[in-house]
């Protein structure tokens, strides 16, 4: 496949390697210095653009690359008050697009990990809940988008818990979901949520060793969605 990587960072590096090592070849490596090369692409040439870059480009980079009928596959987190904006502009354009907060198949499994658990506890009301995210420092958003969706899990299951809010105490008004966001170098991502009562404390935990997770379920997506149409999740691609 021919593969254009919009952003290429820590993530399309990464990305670039295990796709070319699974015989991908790489059309473009575009980054915020480099972007007039798109005008210059032939896009008839590209079979899939993966999209990690940053919260204030995905939206640009997506459109372009949606308006020109390549599929995209977008792990950049911290833009999503625009993503109804892409998915109608996929379905103009018979595309595919396809999005996650966390490509990771062992955060996907802990997605649905969180879901049932926040289940059990939907009537636990002794047990107050909160998430932690930790991140490396030159990370953007603040919290994680995979800390969002973990939250959203959560407060579809329990209906004391109705939004998050960003804390640093974990203080938070009754009704609020408290998300603390530590960042300390290198850590490519731990996720943890507490349920604490005076008689015990439930906790999860999921960690990354590395970005490799990330860039090998972007890369799988990838192969996938070559002949799909639509607006897609990891919910189309896992078979659990
Ligand atoms: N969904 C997931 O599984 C997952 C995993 C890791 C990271 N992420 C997200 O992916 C994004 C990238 O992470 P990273 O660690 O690679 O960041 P990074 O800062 O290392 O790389 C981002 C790159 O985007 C480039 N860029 C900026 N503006 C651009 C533009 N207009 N067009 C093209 N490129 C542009 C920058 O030059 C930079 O090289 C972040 O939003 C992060 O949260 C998602
Ligand atoms: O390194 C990052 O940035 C990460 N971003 C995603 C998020 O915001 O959830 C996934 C984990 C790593």
């Amino acid at each position: 496949m021919n593969i254009l990587l919009l952003g290429y960072g820590k993530m399309g590096k990464i990305i670039g390697e295990i796709a070319e090592s699974r015989g991908h070849h790489i059309s473009g490596k575009i980054n915020i210095d480099n972007r007039g090369d798109l005008d210059t692409l032939d896009s008839s040439k590209i079979d899939v653009a993966i999209e990690f870059s940053q919260p204030d480009a995905a939206f640009e980079n997506i459109s372009w690359a949606i308006s020109k009928g390549i599929p995209v596959v977008s792990g950049t987190t911290g833009w999503l008050d625009k993503k109804q904006d892409i998915d109608d502009l996929t379905v103009k354009n018979a595309t595919a697009f396809f999005y996650a907060s966390n490509f990771s198949v062992g955060v996907n499994i802990f997605f649905k990990v969180n879901k049932f658990l926040a289940g059990l506890m939907k009537d636990q009301e002794d047990y107050k809940i909160s998430l932690e995210e930790v991140h490396h420092t030159e990370k953007k958003d603040a919290p994680s988008g995979t800390a969002i969706t973990l939250a959203e899990g959560i407060i579809g299951q329990i209906d004391r818990v109705q939004d998050w809010k960003l804390s640093d105490n974990g203080e938070v008004p009754s009704g609020s979901l408290p998300i603390t966001a530590k960042r300390i170098d290198p850590a490519p991502g731990t996720h943890i949520i507490r349920y604490q009562s005076e008689i015990d404390d439930i906790e999860i935990t999921h960690t990354a060793h590395s970005r490799k997770g990330f860039a090998l379920g972007a890369v799988l997506v990838s192969e996938w969605i070559k002949e799909k149409k639509g607006v897609l999740s990891m919910d189309d691609f896992l078979s659990f």
